[in-house]
């Protein structure tokens, strides 16, 4: 089997090496192109891979074909593909918002899924959702969820919805999580402790807090009411983010993610 990787970016390139390092592949059985010359050469220097330039070098051995360009790019990129493409090969997009039956008519493929990621795939952590059409079969389905278990765990879900829904909360998800450390790291700044201190007390602070929370059935609630005594520091830091409605404003952000991926899709 051949899996083609279409864009070397920071997902494309994520899932080939994920691809390569299981004992699904042999490495020379991934294939993968970028338009971009730089990205050509640091690609010719990992040398794990074949490297191409052009589709029709590589676009008729493929059995899968994996997109990982940025959305804008996908109207021309499945332009050129259609001629090249043929209807046993199975196209699996992670791009936000561009729609099944979208890529289906562009590329005139019938065995199409489309997935969303994260970032936390470039250390096999990732967690990512996906769906397929209808023409793909159960043994393909698998097939595909052991391709993108390379990068991490993931979840079926049952309609097309739930893959922008889930772009707006593990997609974009892991640039929430930096941003409440980046405001937390600018705090201890401010109060005087180095940047090196303030990072190991942020995200020591992060890493035990979820594996605290993984490692038990309490809600974030409950450990928020574990960590907060009456009267005391953590009472005054959460008062203070419910006085500033930071819970609606971080569900809010989570929405407009949601409703983004919505639109990229119109
Ligand atoms: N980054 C993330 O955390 C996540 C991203 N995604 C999705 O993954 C996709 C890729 O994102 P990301 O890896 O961050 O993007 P990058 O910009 O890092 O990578 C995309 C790569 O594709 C190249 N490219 C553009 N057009 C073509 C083309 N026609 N043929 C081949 N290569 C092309 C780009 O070159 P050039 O730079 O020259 O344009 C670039 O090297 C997006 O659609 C995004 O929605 C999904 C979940 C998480
Ligand atoms: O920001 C984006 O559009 C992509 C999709 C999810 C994460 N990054």
């Amino acid at each position: 089997m051949k899996v083609l990787v279409i864009g070397a970016g920071n997902m494309g390139l994520t899932y080939a090496q994920g691809m390569s390092k299981s004992k699904l592949l042999k490495k020379r059985n991934i294939m993968i192109l970028d338009t971009s010359e730089e990205k050509i050469q640091e690609l010719n220097k990992i040398s794990h891979f074949d490297v191409y330039e052009d589709l029709k070098d590589c676009v008729p051995q493929a059995d899968i074909v994996f997109i990982a360009v940025k959305p804008y790019h996908s109207e021309e990129l499945f332009k050129a593909l259609a001629p090249l493409l043929n209807k046993e090969q199975i196209l699996i997009s992670i791009m936000a918002g561009i729609t099944i039956d979208y890529m289906k008519d562009l590329t005139g493929l019938d065995k199409v899924v489309r997935a969303m990621p994260n970032l936390p795939a470039q250390i096999g952590k990732g967690l990512t959702s996906y769906i397929a059409s209808d023409a793909v079969s159960k043994v393909e389905l698998i097939l595909v969820e052991n391709l993108l278990d390379t990068t991490g765990k993931s979840i079926l879900v049952s309609n097309e919805n739930f893959i922008d829904a889930s772009t707006g909360i593990s997609g974009s998800g892991p640039a929430y999580v930096f941003y409440f450390m980046q405001s937390m790291m600018e705090a201890a700044l401010q109060m005087g402790f180095s940047k090196n201190i303030s990072k190991v007390l942020v995200s020591e602070t992060f890493t035990g807090a979820v594996e605290l929370f993984n490692q038990s059935d309490y809600s974030p609630n409950k450990w928020m009411d574990m960590v907060a005594s009456k009267g005391g520091t953590t009472r005054a830091a959460l008062d203070s983010m419910e006085d500033n409605n930071v819970n609606e404003l971080i569900k809010e952000a989570a929405f407009a993610a949601f409703n983004r991926a919505v639109e990229l899709g119109k």
